[in-house]
């Protein structure tokens, strides 16, 4: 059987493949394919082992006939239609777990960041502008002890709750369409509703999946809503922000400041307003970017494409409704 990855991955992940007797194909290049590049790899390929955030649409399901699943390496899968996919009956996988703490440590790293304005301070450096100790000028906030609330918490969003409680001890709020007792125990959290969640935080972080629900639920009126020293970081997707009313919130100083792992477009273009302001800190989606993470996030979609190819259903489907067809 033949494996088409879109993007190279590390090495363990294409060991097990070949080990489990595939013939593996790979675009070495460091550019996303376009799509009908894409059409074209998967034309007489048996799985796609899909790097990134490139879109799966219908077209694409309907065009590759051949395909007998697909593995994504993230755990996101808003860029795919899994509808379509199910209709051709493709199973689809994600990434779920592994990268949960590599993508809290990211988030927890724009709270600092930001709070500290220590992405600006060290660009002052670079660009020959050291202020020397100056004592009431840009200064930050401290986070010790403040409230952390969190949109959706998830596994992400439980990781980072038990850090900032631990490490800073925050007190941690949390909004999710229904309570989450499993997280409840692990963490000391109070569910609020999200008007709660918007007026009682110190940090607000992003932590739910992009869904017709989430799109756009940051927007004006929940700046608006948001303390004026309150810091925004959103390391889930960049859609879930309105990001004109991001900008027109922290230039009105309706919200201290923000940390983003995720923009809507990436990449974000150089001449954007969030990249010059002394309060914000923008990352290049790196939530889930250390070897070891990548590492298991590799070996986590080729373990999928091989229980596929032995007749087993996928571990990590997300469309489940493919093998009640079946
Ligand atoms: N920046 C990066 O590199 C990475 C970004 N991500 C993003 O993080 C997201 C979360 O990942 P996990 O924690 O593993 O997912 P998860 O499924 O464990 O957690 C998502 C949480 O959001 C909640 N949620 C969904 N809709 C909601 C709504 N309308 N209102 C409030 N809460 C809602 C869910 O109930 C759930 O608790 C992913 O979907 C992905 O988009 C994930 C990994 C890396
Ligand atoms: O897993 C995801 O959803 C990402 O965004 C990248 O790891």
């Amino acid at each position: 059987m033949k494996v088409f990855i879109s993007k190279n991955i590390p090495s363990p992940g294409i060991e097990a493949l070949e080990k489990s007797g595939f013939e593996v194909y790979i675009n070495e290049s460091s550019h996303r394919l376009p799509q009908p590049d894409l059409i074209e790899a998967c034309q007489e390929v048996d799985f796609l082992l899909n790097v990134g955030q490139g879109k799966l649409d219908a077209d694409f399901f309907e065009a590759c006939k051949h395909l007998k699943g697909v593995a994504l390496t993230s755990v996101g899968f808003d860029h795919v239609d899994l509808d379509a996919a199910t209709t051709h009956g493709i199973p689809v996988s994600n990434t779920p777990d592994v990268l949960s703490d590599a993508t809290a440590d990211i988030a927890f790293l724009l709270m600092l960041n930001v709070s500290r304005k220590a992405f600006f301070r060290a660009m002052q450096v670079v660009n020959g502008a050291w202020a020397d100790f100056e004592f009431t000028k840009e200064l930050g906030t401290t986070i010790q002890g403040k409230t952390l609330g969190i949109y959706g918490l998830g596994r992400i969003g439980l990781s980072l709750a038990r850090k900032a409680q631990a490490a800073y001890d925050m007190k941690i709020i949390y909004h999710n369409r229904s309570r989450n007792i499993e997280a409840e125990r692990l963490v000391d959290a109070t569910y609020v509703n999200f008007d709660q969640l918007l007026t009682q935080s110190d940090v607000l972080s992003v932590h739910s999946n992009l869904t017709e629900e989430t799109q756009y639920r940051f927007n004006k009126d929940a700046f608006k809503r948001m303390k004026s020293s309150a810091i925004f970081v959103n390391t889930a997707r960049g859609k879930i922000h309105h990001e004109l009313d991001l900008i027109d919130a922290l230039s009105t100083g309706e919200i201290w400041g923000a940390g983003l792992d995720v923009t809507d477009p990436e990449p974000m273009q150089p001449d954007n307003p969030l990249l010059k302001m002394s309060n914000t800190c923008v990352f290049p989606h790196i939530g889930s970017a250390t070897l070891e993470t990548r590492t298991q996030m590799a070996l986590l979609a080729a373990n999928n494409i091989i229980a596929a190819k032995n007749g087993n259903n996928m571990p990590q489907v997300v469309n489940v409704d493919v093998y009640k067809k079946a």
